[in-house]
C-alpha cells in the first residue's frame, strides 16, 4: 500500500485527489496537511510540517506557494519525495527545489494533465517553424477563486517555446496603457478570471492574414488529480532527480 501525505488536503483539489485516492486499491492517505484543520476525512489533518508525526511514501502538493519551502524542507530531513503541483512559485523556491532534488526525488509541473503537455511541444514545434513572421499570445483563463496570475502553465507554455527560440522573447503581461505598441520581441501573457473555469490555455501565433490557435480545455479537476496520482506512483520507483510530465509520457 502507498501511504500518502497530502498537502492542501482541505482546497478544492485536495478533495478531488481524496476523492480519487479513496478509488484505489493500492494507494491510501495517510494524512493531510492545511492551514483548515476542519476536518471531513478518514485521516488525521496537521496545520504544519513541524506537527507531521505520520511517515509517508510520497507526498502529494496542491496547496500555496507560501509553504513549498517548508515542503521542500521536510522531504529532505525525511527523505520523502514529493509530487509538486502548486503553482505561483518564487524563483528562489524553484531554485530549492532544484537543489533538493539532489538529495530527494521530486516532480514538478505546473499542469498534470495529459493534454496540456501534449500542446507543449506542439506550440514548441509550431513556434519553431513560424519563426519571426507571427507574433505569439498566450491566453489562459481559471475560475475566480485562483490565486496566482498568470497559470503556471502560461508560464510552462512561454517558457518552453522561448527555449525553442534561442531565448530570444520578452515576456510581457497583460498589456495595457496608450503607448503600448507591440514588439516584435514579446510573447503576451494574458489571465483571465471568472466563475468556475477550470483551466484553458490557448497559444495564438497571428502572422501575415492568417491565425493559428493551440487550444486545450480542461473539463474538470480530475484530470490533474489523476495526473497527480499517476506521478506519484511513478515517483517511488525513481532514484533521487527532478522529474516532470516528459518523464512520464516518454
Ligand atoms: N499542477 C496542476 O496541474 C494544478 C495545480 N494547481 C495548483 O494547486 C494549488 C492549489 O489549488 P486549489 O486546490 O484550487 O486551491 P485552494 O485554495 O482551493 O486550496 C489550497 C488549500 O491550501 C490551504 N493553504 C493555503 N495556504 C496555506 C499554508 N500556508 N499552509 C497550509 N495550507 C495552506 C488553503 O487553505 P485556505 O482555503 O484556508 O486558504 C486550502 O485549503 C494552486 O497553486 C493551483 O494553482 C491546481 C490545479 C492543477
Ligand atoms: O489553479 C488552478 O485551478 C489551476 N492551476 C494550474 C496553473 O496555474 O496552471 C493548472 C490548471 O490550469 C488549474
Amino acid at each position: 500500500m502507498i501511504k500518502v501525505l497530502l498537502c492542501g488536503c482541505n482546497g478544492s483539489m485536495g478533495k478531488v485527489v481524496t476523492d480519487l485516492v479513496n478509488e484505489e486499491s493500492q494507494m491510501n492517505i495517510v494524512a493531510g496537511i492545511d492551514k483548515n484543520k476542519n476536518n471531513q476525512y478518514n485521516y488525521p489533518i496537521f496545520s504544519s510540517f513541524d506537527e507531521c508525526n505520520i511517515e509517508s511514501d510520497v507526498i502529494i502538493d496542491f496547496s500555496h506557494h507560501s509553504m513549498t519551502s517548508d515542503l521542500i524542507d521536510y522531504c529532505v530531513k525525511s527523505k520523502t519525495p514529493a509530487v509538486i503541483c502548486t503553482t505561483g512559485l518564487e524563483d528562489t523556491v524553484i531554485e530549492k527545489i532544484n537543489s533538493a532534488s539532489k538529495e530527494v526525488s521530486l516532480f514538478r509541473s505546473g499542469n498534470m494533465s495529459l493534454g496540456v503537455n501534449l500542446i507543449m511541444d506542439l506550440a514548441k514545434k509550431a513556434a519553431k517553424i513560424l519563426k519571426d513572421n507571427f507574433d505569439i499570445e498566450i491566453i489562459e483563463k481559471h475560475h475566480n477563486k485562483k490565486v496566482d496570475a498568470p497559470s503556471g502553465t502560461a508560464y510552462m507554455i512561454a517558457d518552453s517555446i522561448n527555449e525553442e527560440l534561442s531565448n530570444s522573447k520578452d515576456f510581457t503581461f497583460g498589456r495595457h496603457g496608450r503607448s503600448s505598441k507591440r514588439q516584435k520581441s514579446e510573447i503576451g501573457i494574458h489571465a483571465v478570471r471568472g466563475g468556475t473555469i477550470v483551466g484553458e490555455h490557448s497559444v495564438i501565433y497571428a502572422g501575415p492574414d492568417e491565425i493559428i490557435e493551440i487550444k486545450h480545455s480542461a473539463m474538470s479537476k480530475k484530470v490533474f488529480a489523476s495526473g497527480a496520482i499517476s506521478a506519484a506512483k511513478f515517483l517511488i520507483t525513481k532514484e533521487k532527480g527532478l522529474y516532470n510530465m516528459d518523464d512520464i509520457l516518454k
